[in-house]
């Protein structure tokens, strides 16, 4: 592969703590971030969680915020060789980091009080301004202050993320009076500061200042985007099957999307993702209302914004996917997670089993999208995608130790990852929120890669946590027993996705194998288990299954007979695994 894509940067080229004495010749890689290459030397039977720590100690990256990929596969499993995924001397590791979109916001008065804020980075000025008058009511007139950076003030309407270019970083602001800022752009942190008076101190006339500091390494200005005014928008919904009529909280979400759209409060792009999702917002641009996740910004997909280069044979991030379909997938989740009661369309229920957050196929026109060879505003601009409820959040399952979370929010995690075949579970891609009991209620979201064509890449992450291991209740049996894989994709069709066949056989098979082992007893660990390899190259139960099967498979055989043969063969499996 060629590397001559951008300048190398001066970095040190052998890591630190590489061993001496290692008798394994090391390998001379290259390591995109942000189009810029470092090159660094790895050795062959490093695992990519140690890549991953190098990167830490080198770049400062945190682990678990780095994504990496490579040949358009995302090295995703920690455990596994590099050499394994096949990188070798000089190939090109792209790396994507999974910013946080939470800022830690320090503001300090010149007393040298303190108040401490977790603030959204698309957030504006004026939001923080709220919240400190809230927080610090009785010493800090807000009405008296004004916010500068590099001598110009900083208007209300200024977003952290405007300001805070680099990492999840902490920002700490002081509150004085004076007007004089500096600002200073620093990599992975900015540091703010914001002096304001307390009541005592407005007499000596000091006023306020925002300085920018820290990061010593870089001193280049920030520059404060200003954003052109708003030039048009479009926004409608993708019906396929003009029969079907959106539910009222579908045009409740889409109206107030639209209603934002109009009051000219742009699209936020989520810092998190490896692929372009936005933030949605309400017509007082307070709230978030939607996130819209268009086809053409998907990771490998020819606008990604995150520099991931395209697929060269359409397939996606991860095996048996494709590039473009991930809205389709993201929509048949919410469409297939049926409530307890029964599927929506008759039910008429917001929220299914899982837990899923309602979502719709639409066409979205903005300027704000990813649009890397020009933007007008016309029809050609128009993109296509999924548009799913912004749901409240206290943060993602990586944030917090799984031990808080209740079984049962567990297991429908598990139902839905299981029958769908998805391959990107990982603990970012559930939400969690506290709910006035103090109660956590899990909310999966990212359904991009469900109902991949091969169980290859099927991972879920909370087959490790303990809740997994306990044994479904009498309702979730209930519920999975009321599933119908066949019912399933001609609601699927209804809705005007005409799944594959191989994508259906998986929706089968999954199904199948989710029944057949409530009927043994199995956990939601010992289910999902037969789904996911246990490394990279050793193929799953579930493939082991298949590819028995498939033996089988006789010349003119009908799908309906090649199941029978799968059904066979999983009994005799999974009689043998209950032993
Ligand atoms: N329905 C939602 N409600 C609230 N926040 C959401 C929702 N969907 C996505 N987000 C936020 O946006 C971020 C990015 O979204 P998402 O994970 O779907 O993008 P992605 O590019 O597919 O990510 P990944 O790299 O995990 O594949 C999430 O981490 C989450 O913080």
């Amino acid at each position: 592969m060629s590397v001559a894509l951008s300048s190398i940067s001066k970095e040190r080229v052998y890591w630190e703590g590489q061993p001496e004495h290692c008798s394994v010749d090391p390998i001379l890689i290259y390591l995109t971030v942000d189009s810029v290459v470092t090159p660094m030397r790895v050795l062959e039977s490093d695992s990519i969680a140690s890549v991953k720590l190098r990167i830490q100690q080198c770049k400062g990256f945190v682990v678990k915020k780095q994504k990496l990929v490579f040949g358009g596969r995302e090295l995703a499993r920690n455990d596994t060789l590099i050499r394994e995924y096949g990188v070798g001397e000089g190939n090109v590791l792209h790396l994507v980091l999974r910013l946080s979109d939470l800022l830690f916001i320090v503001v300090r008065t010149v007393s040298g009080k303190e108040f401490e804020f977790h603030v959204d980075r698309h957030r504006n000025v004026g939001y923080l301004k709220q919240r400190i008058r809230k927080k610090g009511e009785g010493f800090i007139d807000l009405e008296e202050q004004e916010l500068f950076c590099n001598e110009e003030k900083l208007d209300d309407q200024i977003l952290f993320h405007d300001i805070c270019k680099g990492g999840d970083g902490v920002v700490h602001l002081i509150i004085k009076k004076s007007v004089k800022v500096r600002a200073t752009p620093i990599h992975n942190d900015l540091n703010l500061s914001l002096e304001a008076l307390i009541p005592s101190e407005r007499s000596d006339q000091r006023g306020l200042q925002l300085q920018v500091e820290e990061n010593k390494n870089r001193s280049k200005p920030i520059q404060i985007a200003k954003l052109p005014p708003g030039v048009g928008f479009w926004l409608e919904p993708i019906a396929v099957n003009p029969n079907i009529n959106f539910l009222p909280f579908l045009w409740d979400m889409i109206n107030s999307t639209y209603e934002g759209l109009k009051k000219g409060n742009r699209p936020i792009r989520s810092s998190e993702g490896t692929g372009g999702t936005y933030f949605m917002q309400n017509s007082t641009g307070q709230e978030r209302v939607s996130v819209f996740k268009p086809l053409d910004e998907e990771p490998m997909a020819v606008n990604n914004p995150r520099g991931l280069p395209c697929s060269l044979n359409g397939e996606g991030l991860k095996r048996g996917t494709r590039v473009g379909e991930g809205a389709l997938r993201e929509v048949a989740a919410y469409v297939l997670d049926h409530p307890r009661s029964g599927p929506r369309l008759v039910s008429g229920e917001e929220i299914g089993f899982s837990g899923v957050p309602p979502t719709v196929m639409v066409q979205c026109l903005h300027q704000e999208f990813h649009h890397p060879n020009g933007y007008a505003c016309s029809s050609k601009h128009i993109k296509i995608g999924s548009l799913q409820k912004f749901m409240n959040n206290d943060g993602n399952c990586e944030d917090i130790g799984p031990g808080v979370f209740p079984v049962e929010e567990v297991h429908k995690i598990s139902v839905l990852d299981i029958r769908m075949a998805n391959a990107d579970r990982h603990a970012g891609n559930i939400l969690f929120r506290k709910e006035a009991a103090g109660q956590i209620k899990l909310i999966p979201i990212d359904h991009g890669y469900c109902l991949p064509d091969k169980f290859e890449d099927c991972t879920f992450d909370w087959l490790y946590w303990p809740q997994a291991l306990q044994p479904y209740s009498p309702e979730t049996i209930d519920y999975i027993n009321s599933l119908d894989a066949e019912k399933d994709i001609e609601i699927l069709k209804h809705y005007g996705w005409d799944i594959p066949q191989e994508c259906a056989r998986t929706l089968r098979v999954s199904t199948m194998l989710l029944k057949k082992g409530i009927k043994r007893g199995f956990t939601p660990y010992a289910i999902g288990s037969i789904m996911c390899r246990e490394n990279l190259n050793k193929e799953s139960v579930i493939e082991e299954i298949l590819s028995e099967a498939q033996d089988s498979l006789l010349p003119g055989m009908e799908e309906s007979e090649f199941l029978e043969t799968i059904s066979q063969v999983m009994d005799s499996r999974l009689d043998k695994l209950a032993q």
